[in-house]
């Protein structure tokens, strides 16, 4: 036996009752023995409750909605049963809302609604729904019968929640059942005392109705029809990758559904759960889908959680003080104080050092709490046993549940690693013994980013979701998004990484968008969705969203951006650039940076500050992790530099050379950077800083290869005009050079302490002699180091070397989030 229920959707239109009646003959055709249990008409039990408080206060307004609920029975009648048959069942209807009415004048006589009137008048939804899509199926040619629940189900006067008698309930549906072998269609939620007055059973009632029957029938497996495919891992509202759990136990339905899963309520299915019967959650508008399977173990799982769910809005109560140490009785005064005034507590937490305790209460409640604890412990804080009892507000719970996490170690580990790399703070955190729920309390503005982080991370198959927001969307900015691009899918599945582009800034536009922005057709959403670039805002914005392992990338040049990268680094947002600008500036800004991304536990990574792609600033920081001390670093720095040296031949003009270098994407946005020496000095004092020295820019001697004309040029075209015009210099330094049988190279050296840049010739026995392109090479001399030193060496400059250099950064990040 089967026992089906559907719920108040279910059966809320003319539409979803012949789904309902589609899976209640799909069963009958499969000659499946079942039994049917029917809640009101979504939105009826409401109506009924409304009615009874307008009739209760005189207002006969009630008559139109009475109206209104026999209309929508009416018109299931006249979709579903052929026009003979219909008056008889239009008179059958007309019978129970006669009686509805009749009570109703009653009421507004006697200008007074008991619990015990509130009960007849709510029961007529499932009376009124069952009886008509009874008669809809018997004019199907079905052997269908209505079963009234009164007549077997048995209650205690406990009104609006009656307590079920199980032995009469019990022995009642067995007979019942025993002698009919009709389609048994039954009223859900209600239910009738001994004495043959109507009830209810209250929250959940018409599951609570199929649950005792198919207990007390022993039934193989009851089905919730209701509009959801089953339960959730977390809430789709919140979580938008959340998904379906096949299977769960009761324990932890329980554990989920206590934290405000709406699909079910297990207190409702006890009777189910203590006879080991499963319960199938479905969905009657995709009834092919598997749905959930509740019973008392789950199969085994993939994931060691089962799912999240969380409170909203909470408030925390804080009792704390010396007297409460060692002394028994205080947390028992104080939850007999809680349970006297029925106040419900939804989380409890104490420290060993039984200094304090505090507990998670609905907010509404608050002030009534703080008053009556106030009250009821006022001699122990004036005698400063207790200290004042206090009230944090606009919290959220999260719990985190699952089987899986029974005796399993590192989940705690995983769970607060996850929050704190996110910046979200744990207020107060809960763990039953049970294992299987670890709650944390936390500022309700985190909610979405911490269940959306959780999620992510717990839900392995399902890859971690990186958010970026890029600044600068020139060479490199532009050819890391085509990167991006095409290694997504790889990305996707073979590191379950999910690159979501967030936010996109030019000069001109920003885009914001947090569901993502695609990398296809970035460049035309930015241009006609995009609106007036502002870099305070965009931060704003980015502060504002919150969103889980969050990246930010500046790929411009610029010297103000810099300084939001500490405000960005404190909200807990990495940071990945190519811009030299921040970490060659006051020594105590780039050790501002570092320390703030410390502290947050977020990334600060700029390995495309030197030598573009090249690993030059990990190769040092391995170092210097694992202990060495650098004697010397000698190198050559600049790309454009080293190509032009490379290039440069005596009869070509040193203009078109540089032209080339800026062509081929090898120079900063402005080349004087490359050829003033700036660009290296930079490098070369990022490079000593990260070998632990604490120097300033002006420590930095250069080496200005450029006439001072060319310095001065008021634009970019004029400098290139004024290099023509000095052909002769640069062509003389390279002659003096062959002559020698040299080559020219710019050579930023740091030695005791000092660094050096200047121009040098050197011969063919000398390491820096055989490069070629826009290569680099950065030799470094270390304690262990000492005899041959350590060398990098290749490509220093160029867009895809340089896009790749900061991809690996992005991607890092992923994978230490992860
Ligand atoms: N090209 C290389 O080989 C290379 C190698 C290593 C590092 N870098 C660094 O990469 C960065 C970008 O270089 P590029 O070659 O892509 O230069 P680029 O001039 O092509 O791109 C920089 C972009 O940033 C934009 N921009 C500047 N300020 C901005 C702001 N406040 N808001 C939004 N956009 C802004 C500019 O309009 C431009 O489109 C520079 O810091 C450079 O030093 C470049
Ligand atoms: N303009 C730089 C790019 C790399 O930082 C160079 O030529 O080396
Ligand atoms: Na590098």
């Amino acid at each position: 036996m089967n026992v089906l229920k559907f719920g108040g959707t279910s059966v809320g239109s003319v539409e979803s009752i012949k789904q309902v009646i589609n899976i209640i003959e799909e069963h009958r055709r499969n000659d499946t023995d079942i039994a049917v249990v029917f809640s009101a008409m979504g939105g009826v039990t409401n109506q009924l409750i409304e009615i009874g408080r307008m009739a209760t206060n005189g207002n006969t307004d009630y008559s139109e909605l009475v109206r209104r609920i026999e209309d929508r029975h009416f018109n299931v009648v006249k979709a579903l049963i052929p026009v003979k048959e219909q008056s008889k069942v239009f008179a059958g209807i007309r019978g129970v809302i006669n009686e509805l009415e009749d009570l109703l004048r009653g009421v507004s006589l006697i200008r007074e609604l008991s619990a015990r009137t509130l009960d007849l008048i709510t029961s007529f939804g499932e009376r009124l729904s069952t009886l008509v899509i009874t008669e809809c199926i018997k004019s199907r040619g079905l052997a269908a019968q209505f079963c009234d629940a009164r007549t077997i189900i048995k209650t205690d006067d406990q009104f609006g929640h009656a307590e079920v008698n199980y032995t009469l309930t019990n022995q009642l549906i067995q007979d019942y059942f025993g002698k009919s072998t009709a389609l048994q269609l039954i009223t859900g939620f209600i239910a009738s005392t001994e004495k043959g007055e109507t009830t209810t059973l209250g929250r959940g009632g018409s599951d609570y109705t199929a649950s005792i029957i198919g207990a007390a029938l022993n039934a193989d497996i009851i089905d919730i029809w209701t509009d959801v495919d089953g339960m959730m891992t977390a809430d789709p509202r919140k979580v938008p990758n959340a998904f379906n759990i096949p299977t769960i136990t009761y324990a932890e339905a329980m554990e989920l559904s206590h934290f405000g899963a709406k699909v079910i309520y297990p207190p409702s299915l006890q009777p189910a759960f203590a006879r080991n019967i499963p319960v199938r959650v479905l969905n009657t508008f995709n009834p092919t889908h598997e749905g959930t399977v509740v019973s008392r173990t789950a199969e085994r799982r993939q994931y060691t959680i089962t799912g999240i769910s969380s409170i909203d809005d909470i408030a925390l109560v804080n009792v704390q003080g010396s007297g409460m140490i060692g002394v028994a009785g205080v947390s028992a005064k104080l939850f007999g104080v809680l349970a006297r005034y029925r106040i419900s507590v939804i989380l409890i937490s104490q420290a060993s050092s039984e200094h304090s305790i505090c507990f998670a209460i609905d907010p509404k409640s608050a002030e009534r709490v703080k008053a009556i604890l106030d009250d009821e412990f006022s001699v122990e804080v004036t005698h400063g046993h207790i200290d004042n009892i206090t009230i944090e507000r606009d919290l959220s719970v999260i719990a985190t549940v699952g089987e899986g996490m029974k005796k399993s170690s590192g989940i705690a580990g995983k769970l607060f690693s996850v929050l704190g790399k996110n910046g979200v703070n744990i207020v107060a955190v809960a763990q039953g013994s049970s294992e299987i729920n670890i709650s944390v309390v936390i500022n309700k503005n985190n909610l979405s980013k911490a269940l959306n982080a959780i999620h992510n991370v717990f839900f392995q198959s399902e890859a971690r979701v990186l958010n970026l927001y890029l600044v600068g969307t020139g060479l490199i900015g532009s050819t890391l998004l085509r990167q991006i691009r095409d290694q997504f899918e790889y990305l996707r599945t073979e590191r379950l990484l999910k690159v979501c582009l967030v936010g996109v800034s030019n000069t001109k536009k920003m885009l914001l968008a947090p569901k993502g922005i695609g990398l296809d057709d970035w460049r035309e959403r930015v241009l006609t969705e995009g609106v007036t670039t502002s870099l305070p805002a965009f931060v704003e914005q980015i502060k504002y969203y919150n969103l889980p392992n969050s990246v930010f990338i500046d790929c411009t040049s610029d010297k103000d951006i810099v300084q939001f990268y500490e405000s960005l680094l404190d909200g807990n947002i990495s940071v990945v650039t190519p811009n030299k600008v921040a970490n060659s500036g006051p020594y105590s800004e780039y050790r501002r940076l570092q320390r703030t991304a410390l502290n947050r536990g977020v990334k600060f990574l700029y390995e495309t500050n030197v030598g573009a792609g090249l690993p030059i600033i990990n190769t040092l920081q391995g170092l210097m992790t694992a202990g060495d001390r650098f004697l010397k670093i000698e190198a050559i720095l600049s790309g454009t530099l080293s190509y032009i040296f490379n290039t440069f031949r005596s009869g070509s003009k040193f203009v078109d050379v540089v032209r080339e270098a800026k062509e081929k994407g090898y120079t900063e946005p402005d080349p004087r950077e490359d050829l003033s020496g700036m660009d290296v000095a930079r490098k070369i004092l990022i490079l000593a800083r990260e070998a632990g020295f604490a120097l300033e820019p002006e420590d930095v001697t250069i080496k200005n290869l450029l006439p001072q004309a060319c310095i001065d040029a008021p634009s970019i075209p004029a400098f290139f005009d004024e290099l023509e015009n000095n052909n002769a210099y640069f062509e003389s330094l390279l002659t003096e050079a062959e002559a020698q049988n040299e080559k020219l190279r710019y050579v930023a050296t740091f030695e005791n302490g000092k660094v050096e840049i200047a121009l040098k010739t050197v011969g063919a026995d000398h390491p820096f002699y055989s490069l070629s392109g826009a290569d680099n090479i950065v030799s470094f001399t270390t304690e262990r180091y000492k005899e041959r030193p350590l060398v990098v060496k290749g490509p220093g400059a160029g867009a895809e070397v340089t896009a790749a250099g900061v991809f690996a950064d992005v991607v890092s990040i992923g994978s230490y989030l992860a």
